[in-house]
């Protein structure tokens, strides 16, 4: 299970871009950017004859030690494609904080995910990240969610899950929210992390805003990102907002002054201790993006 806001291992992961391996100036690019994660892709955003060159380059940028504070993962050709071997043969020598797997569809793939890595020499710290986008897999997230402690972050793959279930990307996401609820549902009954799919229009920014506030207030820990230009929205919606932090001080400083009532009132509205631990939660989680930004 994954360390939880309030934990010492809780790393923010607001913001987490794709990148094809393949494009060395968006590699480059990367070192820049104020992202909290990487997905250094050799899947879907790479052409069958760039595979082998953007392994190599994956993996070579986890080598390098560049990246700073960024987590660093790479994405691998799903399960049963010619190249899905090769590739997380490479990612686990290479040793990224992640390896995002796509396409997981039962919890037997994440077994045997979890014993190929670990047969390949991946080290410790490499994680395993699922990527949720099939039908199957909303009937079994919970299952894949559960199955291995290797596994520590849930990716909704919401490109191909409209594909899949042939939607259409609409605004507010009606056709997405069964799955992307069942995806949450699964994720906080495992305490893993889970993380919202990608806005398509990298010229949208209204719409992208709009589907960040939409993501957290879901409940997710971050979102998954295309281009730079989606960063800053992304890190600042899925951060809590300056009046949430002194809401969340306002409920703790009342919650002391009760001094062991088991309900106080913070302006007007009920405070009870679950509340407290949504506070508790919240400074948690702006402590930690603040110590991103002393490093
Ligand atoms: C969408 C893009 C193809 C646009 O690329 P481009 O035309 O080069 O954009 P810009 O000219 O505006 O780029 C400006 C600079 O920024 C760099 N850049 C662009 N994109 C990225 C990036 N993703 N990461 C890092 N840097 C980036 C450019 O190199 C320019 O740099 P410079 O010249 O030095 O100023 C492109 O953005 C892109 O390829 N995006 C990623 C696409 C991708 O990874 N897709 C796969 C995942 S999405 C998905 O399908 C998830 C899931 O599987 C699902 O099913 O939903
Ligand atoms: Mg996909």
């Amino acid at each position: 299970m994954t360390a939880q806001a309030g934990s010492a291992a809780y790393r923010p992961r607001r913001s987490v871009l794709y990148m094809p391996s393949s494009n060395e100036r968006a590699l480059a690019k990367a070192k820049t950017l104020a992202v909290d994660a990487l997905i250094l892709d050799l899947e879907d955003a790479v052409a069958p004859d760039a595979k082998v060159q953007a392994r190599e380059n994956a993996c070579a940028a986890v080598r390098s030690g560049e990246y700073g504070r960024r987590e660093l993962t790479i994405r691998v050709n799903a399960i049963g494609t010619q190249w899905h071997d090769d590739d997380l043969r490479a990612a686990c020598a290479a040793g990224p904080d992640g390896i995002v797997v796509p396409k997981v569809g039962s919890a037997d793939e994440v077994r045997s995910l979890v014993a190929a890595m670990e047969a390949a020499g991946a080290p410790e710290h490499t994680m395993l990240w699922a990527m949720l986008e099939t039908p199957r897999a909303m009937f079994h997230c919970e299952e894949i969610a559960a199955a291995s402690d290797r596994l520590t972050v849930l990716v909704m793959g919401t490109n191909d899950l409209a594909k899949e279930l042939h939607a259409e990307h609409v605004p507010g996401r009606a056709p997405l929210l069964t799955g992307l609820s069942l995806c949450l549902l699964a994720a906080r009954a495992t305490g893993t992390v889970i993380l919202d799919g990608v806005y398509n229009d990298v010229q949208d920014g209204e719409g992208f805003a709009a589907e960040c506030v939409q993501g957290r207030q879901l409940g997710f820990d971050g979102k998954t990102l295309i281009h730079p230009s989606q960063v800053d929205a992304c890190n600042e919606a899925f951060a809590p907002s300056a009046a949430a932090v002194e809401d969340a001080c306002g409920v703790l400083a009342a919650w002391k002054a009760g001094a062991g009532a088991g309900v106080v009132t913070h302006n007007g509205r009920l405070v009870e201790s679950l509340h407290v631990e949504t506070a508790e939660r919240v400074l948690a989680i702006d402590q930690a993006i603040a110590a991103l930004a002393e490093d």
